[in-house]
């Protein structure tokens, strides 16, 4: 459980390191004079004292006035309130992308600068730089590209990639997002435009997680495209083309991961908004063999499972009463038969019985209705899920959403199908006859205009006794009379930093079913009783780097458990097999990268 006191003691505490007055330790450059102003992992703009101007060769490069990091931030936080004022009252989408622009100005210009106001301020920056934002800045990417940032492998590229991964500029990796685009949140195949994924999860990596933002990699294989209109854009920036399928496909990503991982033997690399069956096909593949994972199907089910549990809680009942929720999920894609096969694991654990048992309340719906044995064609992966027609309540193979809500009275309905407002005003109100006297109700997909509803639409048709939590932010609704009906972000976010930061400090081998545990085990316990019962399942954003140490923490000491950690630099495994669990929470909180202006020395 989280201890406030021991981390308000930490180095990590904002009232601590914010504008610290130690000294950092340097850090080596080797490059002098303008190349230092264009790179922004060294850049400091106006900041570089006069004696670094000197030994770097910036003297007369810059104006004469040295500019204090408080003072460049307390500036770039003027220019961004300013811009929210002035852009108000104009439309929704054009006032986050002038916030997206000017974060990425100061992302391509300053690298430690922008850290630390991500870090200060991920309340209002992450729906910028992450979800909903970030999708619409995918959608517009070939417009809005300016530099590139990343790496782009293409179908093109077979037979290079082994070369090509030495002219990524940095030294080491540690933690890389890939995808190929095919399945952008809730917007389908957007290509190589899709790039804005890996770079928004990336960020949070470096916001939540610690992870120096000089050892990511974001990470754009580019098999071409199924999607028409960009195919037909004269603007696309990505290769127009229609997807390799088969072992065509496959071939690039082996040829992809055999080369990473001979530069970067220890990097950990995450699988990211790939459509349904090469998310499955790669993660079987790969898992094995090297250190990964597929936030969608993996990160998603800890951070659902979680809120699943934190729901039967919040009905005041005993966590074991999960094994008799009835769970409705809506969306049989990678993200909803992750979550329903590690639900399934949590069940046959503390029921103690097989699987086949525990899958008895969950019922699968996706764009064709209930799944059921009947159903034609029915996809191996959804296989097990599926109801033998009529077995319950009369419920055939194809049975509608509000079917089935009215007939089983779920506890939870959650929500995977990328497709907004299928939580309908009828299904919401059918909610109502629930046979809990707490009923979450997850609308899970991002962003904001696909999620399955509103928090609103939530509240008012399904009653405000609910519990609720969606993919994207929404503000809590005002529910009169001084209540406030509570939104909780049911995101992958809350799990996928802690994962790579777990694993990379373990230098573990694999992502293993144990260690994913352990990590949704570590979200589901960190709330109180009281937060709980007021609805609130997963911590406020503002503690999101609180959170992934516990996650990170509990991470490692998986892997350690099951001798799968390998040690990190000079910490090898004996060492973290004799860590406590205080001293791998300080172990992991020392290792965070903090943004900081550092002293920098040159190195020929
Ligand atoms: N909140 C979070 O942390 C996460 C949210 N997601 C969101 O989940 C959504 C789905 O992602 P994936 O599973 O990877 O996609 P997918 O494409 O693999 O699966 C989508 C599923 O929804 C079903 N579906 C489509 N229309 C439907 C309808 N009208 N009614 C019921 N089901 C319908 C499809 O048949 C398919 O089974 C996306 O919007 C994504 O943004 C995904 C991962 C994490
Ligand atoms: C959050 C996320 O990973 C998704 O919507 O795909
Ligand atoms: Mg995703």
């Amino acid at each position: 459980m989280w201890n406030a006191a021991r981390f308000a003691a930490s180095s990590l505490t904002r009232s601590t390191r914010r504008f610290s007055t130690a000294i950092p330790g340097p850090c080596i450059v080797h490059k002098r004079g303008a190349d230092i102003l264009h790179d922004p992992w060294f850049n400091k703009d106006t900041g570089f004292p006069l004696t670094e101007r000197d030994r770097l060769g910036l003297r007369g490069l810059l104006p004469p006035r040295v500019i204090s990091f408080e003072q460049q931030y307390a500036r770039f936080m003027e220019s961004y309130r300013s811009l929210e004022k002035n852009t108000k009252g104009q439309p929704e989408g054009v006032v986050a992308l002038a916030k997206w622009r000017i974060l990425n100005r100061l992302h391509d210009r300053n690298e430690t600068l922008y850290y630390r106001v991500l870090i200060d301020n991920i309340q209002d920056f992450a729906p910028v730089i992450y979800t909903p934002t970030v999708g619409l800045v995918c959608q517009n990417y070939s417009g809005l590209f300016r530099r590139p940032r990343g790496m782009y492998f293409s179908a093109k590229d077979k037979g290079e990639m082994m070369s090509m991964i030495y002219n990524w500029p940095a030294h080491q990796v540690d933690m890389i997002v890939l995808t190929d685009g095919s399945r952008i949140l809730g917007l389908g195949d957007l290509g190589v435009q899709g790039i804005g994924i890996p770079i928004g999860k990336l960020d949070m990596y470096v916001a939540a997680a610690g992870i120096n933002p000089q050892r990511i990699l974001p990470v754009m294989l580019d098999v071409g495209t199924n999607n028409q209109k960009l195919l037909e854009d004269r603007l696309y920036l990505g290769l127009r083309q229609r997807r390799l399928e088969g072992e065509e496909y496959i071939s690039i990503v082996d040829e992809f991961m055999e080369a990473v991982h001979t530069r970067w033997p220890k990097a950990i690399v995450q699988f990211e908004d790939f459509q349904m069956k090469w998310a499955f096909e790669t993660l079987q593949r790969y898992r094995k063999r090297f250190c990964t994972f597929n936030d969608d199907i993996q990160g998603t089910a800890g951070v659902a499972l979680a809120g699943l549990l934190g729901a039967v809680r919040a009905q005041g009942r005993p966590l074991a009463d999960f094994v008799k929720q009835k769970i409705v999920v809506v969306g049989a894609g990678s993200a909803g038969l992750g979550v329903l096969n590690m639900a399934v694991q949590a069940v046959a654990r503390m029921a103690g019985n097989g699987e086949a048992a525990a899958k008895y309340h969950f019922f699968l719906i996706d764009k064709d209705g209930l799944v059921t044995k009947e159903r034609k064609n029915l996809d191996p992966m959804a296989a097990p899920f599926a109801k033998d027609p009529g077995a319950i309540d009369g419920l055939r193979e194809g049975a509608s959403l509000v079917e089935v809500v009215k007939k089983v009275k779920p506890h939870v309905l959650l929500g995977l199908s990328g497709v907004g407002g299928v939580f309908s005003q009828e299904v919401l109100q059918a909610m109502r006859e629930s046979d809990s006297a707490k009923p979450a109700i997850f609308a899970m997909s991002n962003p904001t205009m696909n999620a399955e509803c509103t928090a609103e639409d939530a509240f008012k048709h399904a009653g405000e006794n609910i519990v609720f939590g969606s993919g994207s932010p929404f503000d809590n609704v005002d529910l009169g009379n001084g209540k406030v009906g509570y939104v909780n972000q049911a995101n992958n976010m809350y799990l996928f930093p802690g994962i790579g930061l777990g694993a990379l400090l373990a230098g573990a081998r694999i992502i293993s079913d144990g260690m994913l545990q352990a990590a949704s085990e570590c979200l589901a316990s960190y709330m109180t009783d009281e937060d709980i019962q007021k609805g609130i399942l997963y911590p406020s954003i503002h503690s999101i780097r609180h959170i992934t140490v516990e996650v990170g923490a509990a991470v490692l000491r998986a892997a350690v458990a099951e001798e799968l950690a390998e040690g990190h630099c000079d910490v090898g495994p004996k060492e973290l097999m004799n860590m406590s669990k205080e001293e791998t929470l300080d172990y992991v909180t020392r290792n965070m990268w903090f943004p900081v202006y550092s002293p920098l020395v040159h190195e020929k």
